[in-house]
């Protein structure tokens, strides 16, 4: 929608043909966006080589644990231009290998780094989708290429700011994912402001730790893909992962919180490759290691509650 808004021909690939009909022939994706119109050029199909035809910018928003699977057929098939940007909407990080999304997709289609570009931020869909005033961030190597998907996603509603560092913009929109599980589960058990206030901050502490470990820009964390993200989802009820942390919260399985959820809720895969990430380059990730207790070893989020606060006391 925001691409077609900036008056770009779009072209969805989307596996279900009934979902390409409707996109097609009458403007909407009731599934996923009930209620709204989208505009006349966006077009959608199921074949990948027709979505792929002719296109300057490739954008890729299939779940994180399934873009390398995917890339690989899309590459194999040789759909990916020599000239095309490719474009990161994902938010999550691999499993088993650690690496982010713009990193999986130089290493499957054997691209130059400065030819992927991220776009990340506060940006919930259901709130883009109605045209609400939302801000983001497009982070490439190369300037002039971010520059170009700048301008090619400006809309009055729609407010994207470039940035160079890829890595700490990829950190930190995959890793508020696990501190909004966090913050949902907080919420979930009847917990007030102080406390979400507490996970916010020191989320970003603990996300800005990892990311100037890795070499990212600390000041990247107080921007939009950093603080704006994490403020934007820990806060808003219509965040997958806030929603499925207050089911845990409520004492629900991971299960019934999976049924309840439906969509795509990157951080109980990421919290995991997070972790791996945090404790194999030796920096201290509380939350993202209680979060993970709670997602994959059963532990209640009480206890995890009251294993971050009785942490031996330390400076801020
Ligand atoms: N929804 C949002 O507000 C935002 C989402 N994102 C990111 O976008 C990415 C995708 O999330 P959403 O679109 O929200 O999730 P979603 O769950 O709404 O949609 C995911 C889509 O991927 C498809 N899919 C599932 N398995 C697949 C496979 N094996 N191969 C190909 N397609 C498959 C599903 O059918 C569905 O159409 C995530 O990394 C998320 O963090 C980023 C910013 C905002
Ligand atoms: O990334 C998002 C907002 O920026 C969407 O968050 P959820 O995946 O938790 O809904």
């Amino acid at each position: 929608k925001v691409l077609g808004d900036a008056g770009a021909e779009v072209m969805i690939w989307a596996r279900r043909p009934e979902v390409a009909d409707a996109i097609r022939t009458k403007h909407a994706n009731p599934e996923y966006l009930p209620g709204v119109v989208l505009p006349d050029r966006v077009g959608a199909t199921t074949d990948a080589p027709t979505a792929f035809a002719g296109a300057d910018l490739l954008v890729f928003a299939v779940p994180s644990q399934t873009l390398r699977d995917n890339l690989t057929g899309w590459a194999r098939a040789g759909l990916i231009g020599r000239d095309t940007t490719l474009v990161s909407l994902m938010k999550g990080i691999e499993l088993g290998t650690g690496r982010r999304m713009s990193e999986v997709i130089v290493e499957v289609t054997g691209v130059e780094p400065d030819r992927v570009a991220v776009v990340t931020g506060p940006n919930l869909a259901p709130e883009i989708a109605v045209g609400h005033p939302t801000a983001c961030v497009v982070a490439c190597d190369d300037e002039e290429r971010a520059a170009a998907v700048q301008s090619t996603i400006f809309t009055p509603y729609f407010r994207p700011y470039t940035n160079d560092d890829v890595l700490g913009c990829e950190l930190g929109g995959a890793v508020k994912n696990v501190i909004a599980l966090a913050c949902g589960m907080a919420v979930g058990m009847g917990l007030g402001d102080n406390t979400k206030a507490a996970l916010i901050t020191r989320g970003l502490a603990e996300t800005a730790r990892l990311g100037v470990r890795l070499g990212a820009d600390p000041l990247t964390f107080a921007g939009l893909a950093g603080l704006g993200d994490l403020v934007g989802t820990c806060m808003s009820p219509l965040s997958r992962n806030r929603t499925f942390g207050e089911h845990l919260g409520r004492g629900e399985s991971l299960e019934q919180a999976r049924i309840a959820t439906r969509q795509t809720v990157e951080g109980v895969n990421s919290c995991l490759a997070i972790r791996d990430l945090a404790r194999g380059h030796g920096v201290e990730m509380p939350i993202t290691e209680q979060v993970e207790l709670v997602c994959h070893e059963g532990l209640a989020p009480s206890v995890a509650v009251a294993a971050l606060m009785t942490r031996e006391p330390k400076p801020e």
